[in-house]
């Protein structure tokens, strides 16, 4: 079911010092930050020849990773990202194994504009998996 490491996400405290960081001294491309008003964060993306990196600063009072951050106050590895096919199909087939499904269960249009779902971290070796629409 789950397809290519689609991207790693690092919650940070700062977007822009850590898009400095990633670009002057790990030298890599850093996208322009995007906020998500939806999604409570501000994302930038590093692309790298096998997959990607995003950052992510908390954007709202409402962040989903503001307690991430307030454990981690450095930041850190926030969620994984897989591609799936057919999102909906992955999503019935994860119900019926007993997984949880965050939020409503609908998937939400992500930063790449594609459908995106969250899986509980607790049910996958305490790893936040999101799943995104190939
Ligand atoms: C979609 C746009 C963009 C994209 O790629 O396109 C993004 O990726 S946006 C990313 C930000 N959005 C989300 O993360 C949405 C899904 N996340 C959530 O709903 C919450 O973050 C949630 C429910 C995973 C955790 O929320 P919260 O921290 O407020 O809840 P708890 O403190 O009750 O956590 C429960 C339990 O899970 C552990 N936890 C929390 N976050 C993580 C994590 N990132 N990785 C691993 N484990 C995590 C937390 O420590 C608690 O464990 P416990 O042992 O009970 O203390
Ligand atoms: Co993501």
């Amino acid at each position: 079911m789950i397809g290519r490491l689609n991207h790693v996400a690092i919650a940070v405290p700062d977007i822009a010092a850590a898009s400095d960081l990633y670009r002057k001294t790990l030298g890599s491309d850093v996208s322009a930050p995007e906020a998500l008003e939806e999604h409570g964060v501000t994302v930038v993306f590093i692309t790298l020849p096998n997959t990607k990196i995003e950052l992510l600063e908390p954007l709202g009072e409402e962040s989903p990773i503001a307690k991430f951050l307030e454990k981690n106050p450095d930041g850190g590895v926030h969620h994984i990202c897989y591609e799936v096919d057919d999102i909906i199909a992955a999503r019935d087939r994860l119900l019926a194994s007993g997984a949880r499904v965050l939020g409503s269960g609908e998937p939400k249009i992500g930063a790449h504009g594609k459908p995106v779902l969250f899986l509980h971290p607790k049910d996958f070796n305490g790893t936040l998996v999101e799943l995104e629409q190939a």
